[in-house]
């Protein structure tokens, strides 16, 4: 089944305990954590503490996207803060393999990720290496922008691949999810969809949840 993954950057933080309660019960799977450095890119979100916060109040498995240059830095930071998931991006750092040894040596499950204008086939020396792909299907950096179509693509090479070459990566879409581009990612042979306004645009989150899966 299609696992989802709301991104809390859309949340209302001000109720951020009321919105996981009501996000455990719509029975989504993954809390994707937006991490913006205002460097990698224009923006800055939130951080280590909110993290350490809302590991206290749930078990649902949290899915950090550090959008952070040299995300080496603060890899060990956010895997003691309560991440179980940690995905960093292929441009922020000249030592993409090290920084997934970083991560795999925390325990903590790795991910990799790539902006729009970054070519699939650069992930593919590490593509053994990691627990989770993440294509950004929208410049990375704010929430509720567009869909870009083209980058199913990404998706159907990486499905194509993972077969081929009988790896277990899961492969996760981030940016412009909605119930049209969610056909679009389900049928290229995504795994986990992110969504932000979406999702949060919803007033129950059961209706979106059903919807993205495709059910
Ligand atoms: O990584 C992200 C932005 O950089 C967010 O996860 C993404 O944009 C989700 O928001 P939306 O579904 O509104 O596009
Ligand atoms: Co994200």
């Amino acid at each position: 089944m299609m696992k989802i993954a709301p991104s809390l950057l859309s949340c209302d933080f001000t109720e951020l305990k009321e919105e996981v309660r009501r996000l455990e019960e719509a029975g989504v799977d993954y809390l994707h954590f937006d991490v913006m450095d205002g460097r990698f890119v224009p923006n800055i979100s939130f951080g280590l503490p909110i993290l350490a916060q809302l590991r206290e109040i749930t078990e649902l498995t949290i899915d950090s996207h550090l959008m952070i240059e040299e995300p080496e830095r603060y890899i060990e930071a956010f895997a003691e803060a309560g991440s179980d998931i940690i995905t960093v991006h292929i441009e922020a750092t000249c030592h993409i393999h090290r920084a997934i040894q970083q991560i795999k040596q925390t325990g903590k499950k790795a991910g990799v990720t790539l902006n729009p204008g970054t070519s699939v086939e650069q992930l593919l020396p590490v593509l053994q290496e990691v627990d989770l792909v993440l294509v950004m299907t929208v410049n990375p950096g704010f929430g509720g922008q567009s869909f870009i179509g083209s980058m199913a693509d990404k998706i159907q090479f990486l499905a194509d691949y993972r077969m081929q070459h009988r790896l277990d990566f899961e492969i996760e879409v981030d940016g412009g999810v909605n119930e049209q581009t969610a056909a679009v990612c389900r049928q290229a042979g995504a795994d986990v969809l992110v969504a932000g306004s979406y999702f949060f645009g919803h007033e129950d989150y059961q209706t979106p949840t059903s919807i993205l899966r495709g059910e």
